[in-house]
């Protein structure tokens, strides 16, 4: 849908970067900043046994034959309590940033869940499915990685740093700038070499989400492949998983080209300080100006700074896909919604269960498929939507439903614009059966109640009774119990329309949109399904979109649409003779049950099926 048609709320300007990141955490972030500064004083207890390496040279090159052994005792002791404090503090931080992490990132998970169901649905299918599900799966769990672990393990790895340095400096001013001279020389490389990488993991990262997206495809499309392209790379070409391959494999080589000599030249450059270190040091030892305690311990301080400055390095460039990921997390909570009418100054009760369509258009961007449609469905009465395929009927009732507002006029039920009747009041006001039955991999029970724990089992079975359900129900291995395959895939098409019939029992609104609800039916599922649709729209305000006419002749009203537009309105007798779109549509349907497979339709019952 186009995005006028729903008003953005202001948003807040967007944070970037680390900001962004922290601002995430909410009320989580007090435990954040504490798990980060556990775990750097953990870090700095990590220099614990380079000062006991220290001490003891330095004893055992002073000694002092009594008290030597009972110092060394006692330096061991302080050693060995520094890394158990070590371990709880690490094991404080780490706990306290996971802890963190999954609370973050549920409340993430959630609000995108509830984001989802906020927006239009054009919104939505203007999306490929799996891009949607790779931020939910992927950028999230990138998050998590995040927040649990590199947080802190950067804290961990600046400290540790920082701290040699000043250290060194204190110690021997010298010997720090000779364990330091490589840091700089390392930063530039790494910048340089570096330059051309964030490019390439952009590509990597849309080149990564669209081979996600064709393998999806290919499963979800593996009846049709199997049936229509046989042989692998045949088959795999039918979602030019071939093509997407091979860009995935062209993009892993450039980013190793340009990676790996990067990452090889920084550590080489940062490990080589030990080539200043080791003559500058052995120099001023042996002219006296350096003990040899200081020398071994300004060696140790030189040779740990190295790890992790390197980690603070992959770190650095971890963030960016974090950042990316995080941005594609901000684009989708930023999605215009439907604005919700909840609480506004203009919100609308209905005051009974009529609908009214009036001067109602709708386009799908700039394609208008709905012009200045107005008709009324009294409270309690039954409206037939019929017209040639294309004409408009569905995006019709999904206006009724607000999957989309309308661009011009209105719809309403019982006297109230739906636009200004709270989501939640209007979603309990209509039941829509539609034409693709969706069901959840989940059980025959909970795919009828759709989580509602309000529903007892015993009203969901008296549901699917009335809704002729309940017999195949029973025969399936666990009865209500069964767990359904991915989209219902073990039940046939009669079956699946007659699960959502029950869903809509179950929901009891007032008001019912059925769209093509007997479209899976030979004749003994049809008459169930009749039978069961006879309960559900019993005294209820119904609209049908209807393609077998059969099943509508009995209707309060009959609308007949034609590209976009209402030509005629009345019912089934007065429409055969007044209407030359339903008389022709009524006697394409009386001659088709004629028909044979291999009869030739005229041209005139093409032009009319078109
Ligand atoms: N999500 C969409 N985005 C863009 N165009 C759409 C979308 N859905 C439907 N259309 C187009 O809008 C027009 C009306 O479609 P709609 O499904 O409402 O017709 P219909 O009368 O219900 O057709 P049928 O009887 O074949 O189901 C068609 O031209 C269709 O291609």
């Amino acid at each position: 849908m186009s995005d006028q048609s729903t008003t953005r709320a202001p948003m807040p300007a967007r944070k970037r970067g680390l900001g962004a990141l922290l601002a995430l955490a909410g009320e989580r972030k007090t435990s954040l900043i504490w798990a980060t500064v556990l775990s750097a004083m953990s870090s700095l207890l990590s220099l614990a046994p380079l000062l006991v390496i220290y001490l003891v040279l330095l004893h055992l090159a002073h000694p002092q034959q009594e008290k030597t052994l009972t110092e060394l005792w006692s330096i061991l002791g302080w050693g060995a309590l520094a890394m158990g404090l070590r371990w709880l503090l690490q094991v404080s931080g780490g706990v306290l940033a996971h802890l963190a992490a999954f609370n973050i990132l549920f409340d993430l998970r959630l609000a995108v869940a509830d984001k989802l169901r906020r927006v239009p649905m054009g919104w939505i299918t203007a999306r490929n499915a799996e891009s949607i599900n790779k931020v939910l799966r992927d950028d999230v769990d990138r998050l998590e990685l995040f927040i649990a672990h590199h947080l802190n393990d950067s804290a961990a790895a600046l400290t540790l740093p920082v701290v040699s340095a000043i250290a060194l400096f204190y110690l021997d001013w010298r010997m720090a700038l000779v364990t330091l001279v490589t840091v700089p020389l390392a930063i530039v490389v790494q910048l340089l070499l570096w330059k051309k990488v964030p490019e390439v993991m952009r590509e990597y990262n849309e080149v990564n989400a669209i081979l996600a997206s064709q393998v999806v495809q290919y499963v979800q499309g593996i009846a049709v492949i199997k049936t229509y392209r046989q042989g692998a790379a045949s088959a795999a070409s039918a979602v030019r998983l071939p093509q997407v391959v091979a860009a995935y494999f062209d993009v892993i080589v450039r980013m190793v080209k340009l990676t790996v000599p990067a990452w090889s030249a920084f550590t080489v450059v940062i490990g080589a300080n030990m080539l200043c270190i080791l003559p500058f040091g052995g120099y001023w030892y042996l002219q006296g100006s350096l003990s040899l305690e200081l020398f071994v311990l300004c060696l140790l301080l030189g040779l740990g700074i190295t790890r992790p400055l390197f980690q603070l390095a992959f770190f650095g460039s971890l963030m960016r896909l974090i950042q990316d990921g995080y941005g594609r997390v901000q684009d989708l909570m930023e999605a215009p919604e439907l604005p919700d009418a909840a609480n506004a100054a203009n919100m609308q009760t209905p005051a009974d269960n009529s609908v009214e369509f009036d001067g109602t258009s709708f386009a799908y961007g700039e394609i208008t498929v709905l012009q200045d449609i107005s008709f009324k469905i009294p409270a309690g009465s039954l409206t037939a939507i019929v017209g040639p395929s294309g004409a408009g009927k569905s995006t019709l009732a999904q206006l009724l439903v607000r999957f989309w507002d309308v661009q011009q006029g209105a719809v309403r039920i019982g006297g109230a614009d739906v636009r200004e009747i709270p989501l939640a009041d209007m979603h309990s006001q209509v039941a829509y059966v539609m034409q693709d039955v969706f069901l959840f991999h989940d059980t025959v029970l909970e795919n009828i109640r759709l989580g509602r724990e309000d529903i007892s089992e015993e009203q969901v079975v008296a549901a699917a009774t009335a809704a002729q359900a309940h017999d195949f129900i029973n025969c399936l291995p666990q009865g209500y119990q069964t767990v359904l395959g991915e989209r219902g895939a073990r039940l046939s098409g009669g079956e699946k329309q007659r699960l959502s019939i029950a869903r809509a029992l179950v929901k009891n609104s007032p008001v019912i949109v059925l769209d093509e609800a007997t479209a899976f039916s030979d004749p003994v599922n049809e008459a169930r399904l009749l039978q069961a649709l006879g309960v559900l729209t019993r005294d209820k305000t119904v609209m049908v979109i209807a393609h077998r006419l059969s099943t509508i002749i009995d209707a309060d009203q009959i609308v007949v649409l034609d590209t976009g537009r209402v030509i005629a309105c009345g019912k089934h007798a007065q429409l055969l003779q007044d209407c030359t779109l339903y008389r022709h549509l009524w006697q394409l349907q009386s001659d088709s049950a004629t028909w044979k497979i291999r009869s030739t339709p005229t041209d005139e019952h093409v032009k009319g099926a078109a």
